[in-house]
């Protein structure tokens, strides 16, 4: 059976999406509530993604990459609050109604969490699981869902006989390669991947982010791939997000972030994982002192000030937003030039000129002139 056509029709009211633009996130914040007080895990990221880019979010754990990228299908628990926009092929999906949003869960995007162990129901085959979604949202009749998980099963390296085994009788890179196929089951548009090669051992984990790669390359999908490992981000993405106490610090090119980072924070990361493929090369970790801030006690000025190498006293009250930081001519696959931003007062033109708190500087915030941001 060929996989139907799944994009769903434009809703009424949507806006009409850019040329090849997937994904856009405009301001978007994040706060759980609870009884200790609201944590803002996210605040204030917009990013983008193009039709068949992949782009990586790296930090720290408690840096808010899941928190964001749940965000994007509303998976997030009933605690959490979200602002901005998320334009999902130009919808709003935090103003969709539920019916249109189960619509477009599977069907338009899909998420591969981490621990495969875990998201498989150990009691059922797997070709059932992978069948679910095909039958959930009308897309095949149980014979054509057969079909289709016989093909998924291949394109994703497993035997079709396969479809009758239950998680426990599968290695741990096999479970991941069923999520994988279950992702893929609708067709979608996007997949989310939080860590989706964590739990495995450093071969089968190439393995795993070398299929992902083909995948979305032979299919023009769009991948959001969330990972505490820079390399990992690299060796698979066309661009890199670094996030640092729920805001994006550093963003641009994969290659460009990974070698030439230009936020004291980006170039911890990088120099903190070997570079995948060459395990000997492994650069020198430059392990950074303390540990991230608790979002609900952020410090003043810029949240890294207290860890950084390379802090000025001006960093202690003032923050500095994504400014462009050189370079960024690479392309991704089909999308404009990328920009190379950080947010870092070692980026701006001059980064001793700033005023001190009393020397007449009214915004504690440096932005970058519209026309160069
Ligand atoms: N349900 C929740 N209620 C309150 N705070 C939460 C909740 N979920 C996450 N947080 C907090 O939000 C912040 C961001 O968490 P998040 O899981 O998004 O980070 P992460 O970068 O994905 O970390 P990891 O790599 O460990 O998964 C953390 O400080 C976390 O403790």
């Amino acid at each position: 059976m060929t996989a139907p056509e799944t994009a769903p029709e434009t809703a009424p009211g949507a806006r009409p999406e850019a040329p090849g633009r997937l994904l856009e996130l405009r301001d978007v914040a994040v706060t759980y509530r609870s009884t200790a007080g609201d944590v803002p895990a996210v605040r204030g990221v917009s990013l983008e993604l193009a039709e068949g880019e992949a782009l990586g979010i790296a930090g720290e754990s408690g840096s808010g990459k899941s928190t964001l990228a749940m965000a994007v299908l509303r998976l997030l628990p009933r605690s959490a609050r979200v602002g901005g926009e998320i334009l999902l092929g130009g919808e709003d999906v935090l103003t969709m109604t539920w019916g249109r949003l189960r619509a477009v869960r599977w069907a338009s995007a899909s998420v591969v969490f981490q621990g495969a162990q875990h998201a498989l129901n150990p009691v059922r085959r797997v070709g059932a699981q992978i069948a679910e979604p095909l039958l959930v949202h009308g897309l095949a009749d149980p014979a054509g869902a057969r079909t289709r998980v016989a093909e998924l099963l291949e394109q994703v390296g497993l035997p079709a006989w396969r479809a009758r085994s239950h998680p426990h009788e599968l290695s741990g890179g096999q479970r991941q390669r069923v999520m994988i196929a279950m992702a893929l089951a609708c067709s979608p548009r996007l997949i989310i991947a939080d860590e989706p090669t964590t739990a495995l051992d450093v071969m089968i984990q190439a393995q795993v982010l070398a299929l992902i790669r083909s995948l979305i390359a032979d299919r023009g999908i769009g991948l959001v791939m969330i990972s505490h490992d820079l390399s990992v981000l690299a060796a698979t993405c066309d661009r890199l997000a670094v996030m640092y106490a729920g805001r994006v610090v550093e963003t641009g090119p994969s290659r460009e972030v990974f070698t030439g980072a230009r936020h004291p924070y980006g170039r911890a990361l990088a120099g903190a994982f070997p570079t995948v493929g060459d395990r000997a090369s492994r650069l020198a970790p430059r392990g950074l002192g303390g540990d991230p801030p608790d979002p609900a006690r952020l410090p003043g000025g810029c949240s890294f000030h207290p860890r950084c190498p390379e802090a000025l006293p001006s960093c202690s009250w003032r923050e500095v937003e994504l400014w462009p930081a050189g370079g960024g001519s690479a392309r991704t696959s089909g999308g404009p030039a990328v920009a190379h931003t950080a947010a870092c007062v070692h980026v701006l033109p001059d980064p001793e000129a700033m005023p001190g708190p009393g020397g007449g500087a009214a915004d504690p915030v440096a932005r970058p002139a519209k026309e160069s941001a």
